[in-house]
């Protein structure tokens, strides 16, 4: 059975998808454990725990493998303490699945990490296209005034994996204000992960 192609319109200020099969929404009280200060996040809990932080649009055609999720996520501008709002991040649970990521509206970045720990950080904005390749975390960072929405696409039999991160202490780096911008600095919790997990994730095929 053939699926009917389709056509979707991104409204770029509120991420609205139309035609969307799913949608769901990450309020401030689901997010404890990812910010360092522990002290900001529990008082901005006290006050709005129930706040949507970031929401996504998706469509998924079918879960077989060779096809695709599509969507949008929208992320409200803010911090904890003076760390950036952030998602939750994962690695996609067949971790050689890829993603890309286009800047509808806003500012801020995608910040991934190799198995290993390496960090990479690329800026995203309208009209950019981030590639995050297959094996890296990725988390994305709102770092401007306004909210940050994205399109993304991934193969639709990648899952995620949470735990990823929480077992190693949260990501290697963080993003912080400085002055009118950000900076990244070194999460001082992080646990790089065993040689054994690195050669498992690497080891992902098919
Ligand atoms: O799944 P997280 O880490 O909460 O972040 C949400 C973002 O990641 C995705 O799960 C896609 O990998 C999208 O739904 C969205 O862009
Ligand atoms: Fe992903």
């Amino acid at each position: 059975m053939l699926i009917s192609p389709s056509a979707h319109r991104i409204d770029p200020a509120s991420g609205a998808l139309s035609n969307a099969t799913g949608r769901y929404e990450k309020r401030l009280a689901e997010l404890d454990g990812i910010y360092a200060d522990a002290e900001a996040f529990a008082a901005a809990v006290a006050t709005g725990g129930a706040r949507v932080v970031y929401h996504v649009h998706e469509v998924r055609p079918q879960a077989a493998h060779g096809d695709l999720i599509f969507g949008t996520t929208f992320m409200e501008p803010g911090r904890i303490g003076d760390e950036y709002f952030v998602t939750r991040g994962h690695i996609h649970a067949r971790a050689n699945r890829p993603e890309t990521y286009y800047g509808e509206s806003g500012e801020g970045l995608m910040l991934m990490e190799s198995p290993q720990g390496e960090t990479q950080i690329l800026a995203i904005a309208p009209k950019v296209l981030v590639y995050v390749p297959p094996l890296w975390i990725h988390r994305s960072v709102n770092t401007g005034a306004a909210p940050l929405v994205m399109s993304f696409c991934y193969p639709a039999d990648s899952g995620q994996d949470y735990d990823v991160i929480a077992r190693s202490g949260g990501m290697a780096t963080r993003v912080v204000a400085d002055g009118t911008g950000w900076k990244a600095v070194p999460n001082a919790a992080y646990r790089p992960r065993s040689q054994a997990e690195i050669e498992t994730i690497l080891a992902t095929q098919d």
